[in-house]
């Protein structure tokens, strides 16, 4: 990946009236990255592509893509593309008829768009008999791969996504989500993606923006962004996680009014003096058996249990709030509601999210 400015926005400020829909975003994006935001409705991501696209106008700041301003360039001559998610196929029209639009529109003659539209079928692994197939005889999930292969045929520079998978069902989901990141490792495209699912990002994305009313909270690469969060938000955003309010103490020592603290335990990077959470996934928190040593410990009662398919997870009330367990459904244990149970976790999986609250 060419880590060189490739994509580059700037103080990028979208106002409707006196609401501000993005306030001062500043974003790098490299050449053939698969890059995902993600953030919750009306955060602004929407607007964001809107602007990347050419659809709308920046109140203020610049988009630059190989250091050229281009939001000043009509949608029609930005060298992008984007894949809608309405897909927006003609459903008159063949599989073959759709791939090869924008090679029509760009004048190709006919023997090279057929061949294209071949190889682009290929890429996305349908049968090359469905060059002749008409689109409403398509499945939901080949339409998307026709989308796709209709938007890589206009070759652009940086694909868009907005939301494409979110109106399918969740095997067809996963399964496209596979073969995004397989069809960007084979294109080498840069690809930029927004959705509202944590999973998705996770799945595909080199890195990931997470937003917040108009503002990018943090962008860092996917495991950073779950083991490492900058605030509340970003946690709490990137899937079940149990936060506890801790001090630090003298020479990194940590003070808890909920947690019992083994008096040897140090964080790095908690000073003295210092307030923040203290953060645990789910899948690090363990039922505290006699005789077992950790670096944390806490005790309330069994509230819930709740099986996840391959994964058991849970709920268990304690003066610090509830608490969450996940564990493989193989490691279930045979526990009842109201059963008092002592959880335990250890420093190296512990996150602190510095004068968080
Ligand atoms: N044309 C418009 N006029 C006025 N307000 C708008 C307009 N377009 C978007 N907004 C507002 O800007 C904010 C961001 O909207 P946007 O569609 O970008 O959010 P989003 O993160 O994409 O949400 P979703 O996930 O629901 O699609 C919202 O509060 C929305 O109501």
């Amino acid at each position: 990946m060419d880590s060189s400015p490739f994509l580059r926005l700037r103080g990028v400020v979208k106002t409707f009236g006196s609401f501000t829909a993005l306030d001062s975003i500043d974003l790098d994006i490299a050449e053939g990255e698969f890059f995902t935001i993600v953030g919750p409705s009306g955060s602004g991501k929407s607007t964001l592509i809107r602007l990347l696209v050419g659809m709308d106008d920046l109140t203020s700041g610049e988009i630059r893509l190989r250091d050229q301003r281009i939001d000043d360039t009509p949608a029609n001559t930005r060298p992008t593309c984007m894949v809608f998610q309405s897909l927006a196929l003609f459903p008159h029209m063949t599989v073959g008829q759709n791939i090869e639009f924008p090679l029509k529109l760009r004048k190709e003659p006919p023997d090279g768009r057929k061949a294209k539209a071949l190889d682009l079928l290929d890429l996305l692994r349908l049968p090359q008999s469905y060059y002749d197939k008409r689109i409403s005889q398509c499945s939901g999930g080949e339409k998307q791969r026709v989308a796709l292969a209709r938007a890589l045929a206009f070759d652009p520079e940086i694909l868009f996504f907005d939301e494409p998978l979110s109106a399918l069902d969740y095997r067809l989901r996963k399964t496209l989500e596979k073969e995004l990141k397989d069809l960007h490792a084979r294109t080498g495209k840069t690809f930029v993606y927004i959705t509202h699912s944590l999973e998705e990002a996770m799945v595909m994305s080199d890195r990931i923006a997470i937003m917040k009313e108009g503002r990018i909270e943090q962008i860092s690469e996917a495991d950073e962004i779950y083991g490492a969060p900058v605030s509340r938000f970003v946690a709490e955003f990137m899937g079940e996680v149990n936060l506890f309010d801790v001090r630090g103490a003298s020479g990194g020592a940590v003070s808890s009014d909920v947690l019992e603290v083994n008096p040897t335990v140090k964080l790095p990077n908690l000073k003295e003096g210092a307030r923040g959470l203290l953060m645990v996934r789910p899948e690090y928190m363990r039922f505290a058996d006699a005789g077992d040593a950790f670096d944390f410990t806490l005790t309330g009662v069994l509230h819930g249990e709740y099986a996840l398919g391959s994964r058991i997870q849970y709920e268990i009330d304690t003066p610090g709030g509830m608490v969450t367990l996940e564990n493989l459904r193989e490691d279930r244990r045979p526990l009842s509601e109201g059963q008092e149970i002592t959880l335990g976790f250890n420093a190296e999986n512990t996150h602190f999210i510095d004068g968080a609250t």
